[in-house]
């Protein structure tokens, strides 16, 4: 099948960027949220990201419009109804995904690949969710999807070779690199290898062997990763690491994996990083 439309569900941080990302590569987009406002504003940091690239003379002003003209905003979810391929990139929520995935299945013509962007979650169970289970499958971007490089395609019990072939053929589309995540295990490959990092850093911050800005410049100075965990965690959202771990606790029931007080009251304090103005660290002037 070749994919021409791409539909993309949730128009946050990861399906804005999706949606662009899309757009970038020439297909035709469809971006769909609950409120028209989370469209509005998605197109809006297109829109910004685009400019600036202008301006470094990476695009040119016809290729914004071109970009910014392929991407369809709606709140109708059944204007999904002919696209080739879905990406669903609404909350990290367990259940919620799974109602999206069965009202999509019901809008969606019979061919329609339907992927999640789920940091975490099972794809079997949203697939079980369906009539096309070998149709779903994980394409797992990573923020913010225009410049990071990879794609993480994760099958889910189900999934078609088909399939996996399509979204990688896709994914390459909008040059990204993909790696296949052979089986659906909690986490996959980049998510389990981040938080085991993410859980040293805080044991390291709670024990009071170092604070936050020490231990993020380790990582960034000793090991030379572009952010240290604390900074990364804020950008991408310290609410969204915690549903990750929160997830790989309950489908593991290892204490391992048990989410450090330290970030429970985090969470508790709203303290969701860069987007409500503080996380691990303070943003608000
Ligand atoms: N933020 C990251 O760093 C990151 C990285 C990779 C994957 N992810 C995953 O991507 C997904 C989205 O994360 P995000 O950071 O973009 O979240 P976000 O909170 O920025 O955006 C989620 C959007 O989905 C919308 N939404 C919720 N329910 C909806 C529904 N039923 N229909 C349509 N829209 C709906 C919300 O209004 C919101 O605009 C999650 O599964 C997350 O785990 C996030």
């Amino acid at each position: 099948m070749a994919v021409k439309t791409v539909a993309v569900l949730g128009a946050g941080a990861m399906g804005g960027g999706i949606a662009q990302v899309a757009a970038q590569s020439g297909y035709n987009v469809i971006l769909n949220d609950v409120d028209i406002k989370f469209v509005n504003k998605a197109m809006e940091r297109i829109d910004a990201f685009m400019q600036k690239g202008i301006e470094k003379g990476k695009f040119t002003p016809e290729q914004k419009e071109q970009v910014l003209g392929r991407i369809n905003g709606t709140t109708d979810m059944n204007q999904f109804a002919d696209a080739d391929l879905v990406i669903e990139a609404i909350i990290e929520d367990l259940n919620v995904k799974k109602n999206a995935f069965k009202e999509l299945d019901n809008i969606c013509k019979p061919e329609t690949i339907i992927a999640t962007n789920t940091s975490s979650m099972s794809i079997t169970v949203l697939a079980n969710e369906t009539q096309r289970p070998a149709q779903v499958v994980g394409m797992h971007f990573f923020n913010p999807p225009p410049i990071m490089r990879l794609v993480e395609i994760i099958r889910g019990y189900y999934t078609s070779d088909e399939t996996v072939a399509i979204v990688a053929d896709v994914a390459k589309s909008m040059r990204k690199s993909t790696i296949e995540v052979k089986k659906d295990y909690p986490g996959f490959v980049v998510n389990r290898l981040m938080l085991v990092q993410y859980l040293e850093a805080i044991r390291l911050v709670e024990n009071g062997v170092a604070t936050p800005e020490d231990v993020d410049a380790a990582l960034k100075l000793g090991l030379n990763h572009p952010m240290g965990q604390f900074e990364l965690q804020d950008f991408a959202g310290v609410d969204i690491g915690y549903h990750v771990l929160n997830y790989l606790y309950d489908e593991h029931k290892e204490a391992f994996w048990t989410p450090p007080q330290s970030l429970k009251s985090l969470i508790n304090a709203g303290r969701f990083g860069r987007k409500t103005g503080a996380g691990w660290y303070d943003y608000k002037k």
